[in-house]
């Protein structure tokens, strides 16, 4: 059963940890390590089922393959899933029994943030290994990644205004924002900045007024965001949310957002988007900015070049958004196929012997 699904992708390992004294339980998945070590972050979920917390974990390392692929960095794709509450279940002894487990895959996977996890849990991992990105700032890294990862989101938008109205100026245009946590909220201060108008939910009444308060944003019920009439609708919050029921409610012309897997089905949904008309921005490369700061840790951090690197986004959308034209197909799926171009190419080129073989770990 797991090796049909491991088969199914071409997944290279999957590793159960467990730790009774602080009572861990993880899955470590590494997809793909043709470009380089495994890079993805580590997701705290309170998984109903070990079978839930396998496939996301599965289809979460597969999407950091496509997108550090996409991002045109020298890494493969990983992820780990953590069972359990992000909001009590944490201790020194649960991130360094993961740290040592990490450890233990000896730079074939390397860790950082994700959904549920923090600055701080990371400074724990890195007590146990160097396998592991988004430590503070204080050991010479990036430190959070999300405002980096909402200024790539905010790149991602220009150019996606471009693609559907002829013009990448937000300036005035109605942006739907769906959750406004810690990416979001620095978008909006952006979109803002710019001059664009907010309509925001979320399920945090807390996180609402913030963004009501900081930008003058309109707040609108859970449900109400997909039914805004506006210019872009910006999934920030969950996976899935662009599917049967809600994309016939759409009134925009464009979707951007941070979430990532916001297609419930990625070639089903990519199309119905496109057969209404409205301009679909690949999830994996408009959020790539959270991963290209903490790659960037890996030469040893440099703010500016990391900037400018995730600057790079607006072009990387150009190419998604030519080829897609000129081939007739929706950006996702050109988005897939230049990852996937990228990789194959890469493979054909390391098949040529080289005595140094240069690694980003091999910087450190
Ligand atoms: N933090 C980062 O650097 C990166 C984040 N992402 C993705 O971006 C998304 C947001 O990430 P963060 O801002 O870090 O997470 P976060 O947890 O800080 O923010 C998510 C927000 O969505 C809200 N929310 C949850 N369910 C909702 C619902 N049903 N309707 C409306 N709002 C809801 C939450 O209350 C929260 O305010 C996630 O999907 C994450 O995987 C992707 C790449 C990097
Ligand atoms: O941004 C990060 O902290 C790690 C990369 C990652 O897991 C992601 O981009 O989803």
């Amino acid at each position: 059963m797991i090796f049909d699904k491991m088969v199914e992708f071409d997944y290279e390992q999957l590793v159960f940890c467990h730790d009774e004294t602080s009572g861990l339980k993880a899955i470590i998945c590494i997809h793909d390590t043709t470009l380089g070590p495994a890079l993805g972050g580590c997701r705290m979920w309170n998984y109903e089922t070990e079978e839930e917390a396998i496939e996301d974990v599965l289809r979460l390392a597969r999407g950091m393959t496509y997108k550090n692929a996409a991002a045109g960095l020298n890494l493969g794709g990983g992820k780990t899933v953590v069972i359990g509450d992000a909001k009590k279940d944490k201790s020194e002894a649960f991130f360094r029994a993961l740290g040592r487990y990490v450890n233990s895959l000896n730079g074939r996977y390397i860790t950082a943030e994700d959904v549920g996890t923090t600055v701080a849990d990371m400074d724990l991992i890195y007590q146990e290994t160097p396998y592991v990105c988004g430590m503070s700032e204080s050991y010479g890294t990036g430190g959070n990644p999300s405002p980096m990862t909402a200024f790539g989101v905010y790149m991602a938008m220009k150019r996606t205004a471009k693609e559907a109205f002829d013009d990448d100026s937000l300036e005035g245009r109605t942006i739907a924002v769906q959750g406004v946590g810690n990416v979001s909220y620095s978008l909006c201060r952006h979109l803002h900045e710019e001059g664009a108008k907010l309509v925001v939910t979320d399920i945090s009444q807390e996180a609402i007024d913030r963004a009501v308060n900081d930008f003058g944003a309109k707040a609108v019920g859970i449900e109400e965001i997909y039914d805004v009439e506006a210019d872009i609708f910006a999934p920030c919050a969950l996976g899935g949310v662009l599917n049967d029921e809600t994309i016939p409610a759409l009134k925009v012309k464009a979707v951007c957002g941070s979430a990532n897997n916001q297609l419930l089905e990625e070639d089903k949904h990519g199309e119905l988007l496109q057969q209404r008309g409205i301009v679909y921005a690949p999830d994996y490369v408009v959020n790539c900015g959270g991963v290209i700061n903490v790659a960037d840790e890996l030469q040893g951090y440099n703010k500016e070049r990391a900037k400018s690197k995730v600057e790079g986004i607006y072009d990387q959308m150009d190419k998604i958004f030519n080829i897609a034209r000129r081939d007739r197909i929706t950006p996702a799926v050109a988005a897939d196929r230049l990852a996937e171009e990228r990789i194959e190419s890469m493979m054909r080129v390391k098949s040529t012997f080289s005595q140094n073989e240069i690694t980003p770990l091999s910087r450190r």
